[in-house]
């Protein structure tokens, strides 16, 4: 089976390492880089990789996006805009929610049954718009949209084997839920396999620095963006467990943002949180999510705390991408 893999946003800080490592992956055949700048020239680089995919650049001009997502079975959006030192992630809504509803009604059109991973920020604002924008295109499924927030469980891995004295942080699982901003993330460290021993005195910080090591990253580029290469690792990571799923593998289990109530087992957790989408461990099978695992049985006092806040957070960013999504663009 080929496997139709897309980038939108490919010539940008993301797009670029992201696009080079879906170019190393034996499972896709086609490679599209959609970009409004530069992909004919990061595609003509790319294709000289020794690997099956094959790699076509596209631009606005020619209907580029219909063509680059026509029957693609994964799309990746990294587009749009990034932080800068002082900005919140909500601060990027205003330009990053039309970039993302026009992609999505383009995906709409030619691409309904891709299994589309979203990278733009806000995260937890952004998906709802996709989300809305694909049911007023009457094709929406829920088990095929995701929202990536795998890069706060690749800094939740590394911050806690940093702490636990562990050397290869890719041995722990750490689940992290909720959102991808802030307050919004919720590290759950109760649930670590194998188990660690988090000291009272280091829990605190911890969880402040999963869920602010965004911000660590944009102080550090001091004004030239955020995340680019740790990203484009984590969103590989997902993407690769999507491609997985897709070619057959079962089992594959992995945190992503999803719309609740259209997942089997979400209803619940949709119920049990009072938000519809949120961030929980997903099994993927072929056809999409085959089931959301609920992890809050289980969690401490302070972890509920954090969820708490977490959801009040939430509701408004999620609020304000339906809302947007449904209002008609001011001409
Ligand atoms: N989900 C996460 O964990 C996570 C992590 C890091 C960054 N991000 C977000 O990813 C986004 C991209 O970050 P970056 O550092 O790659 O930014 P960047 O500016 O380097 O790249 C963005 C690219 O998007 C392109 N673009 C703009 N409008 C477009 C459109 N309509 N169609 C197609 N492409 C378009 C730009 O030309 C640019 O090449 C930002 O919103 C950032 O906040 C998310
Ligand atoms: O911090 C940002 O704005 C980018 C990204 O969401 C991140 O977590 O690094």
């Amino acid at each position: 089976m080929g496997i139709k893999a897309v980038v939108a946003g490919a010539a940008g800080g993301i797009g670029q390492p992201l696009s080079l490592l879906l170019k190393t992956s034996t499972l896709i055949t086609e490679l599209s880089l959609y970009d409004v700048v530069n992909t004919p020239g990061v595609a003509a680089d790319l294709s000289h990789i020794s690997s099956p995919a094959k790699v076509t650049g596209y631009l606005p001009k020619d209907d580029g996006a219909k063509a680059a997502f026509k029957n693609a079975d994964l799309i990746v959006i990294p587009a749009g805009i990034p932080r800068k030192p002082g900005m919140t992630r909500d601060d990027l809504f205003k330009i990053n929610a039309g970039i993302v509803k026009g992609l999505i009604e383009a995906i709409a059109e030619v691409a309904p049954k891709a299994y589309i991973l979203i990278i733009s920020n806000p995260v937890n604002s952004t998906v709802p718009i996709a989300a809305e924008t694909l049911k007023a295109a009457g094709v929406f499924d829920a088990k095929r949209l995701f929202g990536v927030t795998t890069l706060d469980i690749v800094r939740a891995e590394t911050f806690v084997a940093e702490i636990a004295g562990k050397a290869s942080p890719q041995e722990l699982t750490v689940p992290v839920i909720g959102g991808h901003s802030g307050e919004t993330i919720v590290p759950l460290f109760s649930q670590v396999e194998p188990k660690v021993e988090i000291p009272e005195d280091k829990y605190d910080a911890l969880v402040k620095r999963v869920q602010f090591g965004g911000d660590e990253v944009v102080a550090a580029k001091d004004g030239a963006g955020s995340a680019t290469l740790s990203m484009a690792y984590a969103g590989y990571r997902f993407a690769e467990k999507v491609l997985k799923a897709l070619n057959g593998e079962t089992g594959i289990i992995e945190p992503s943002y999803v719309y609740l109530p259209g997942v089997p087992g979400g209803e619940e957790i949709a119920k049990e949180t009072g938000v519809d989408f949120f961030s929980v461990p997903i099994q993927l099978g072929k056809y999409g999510v085959e089931k959301a695992l609920n992890p809050l049985a289980n969690i401490t006092d302070k972890e509920k705390e954090l969820l708490k806040v977490a959801i009040e957070g939430l509701k408004g960013n999620i609020s304000k991408g339906v809302t947007f999504a449904q209002t008609p663009a001011q001409k």
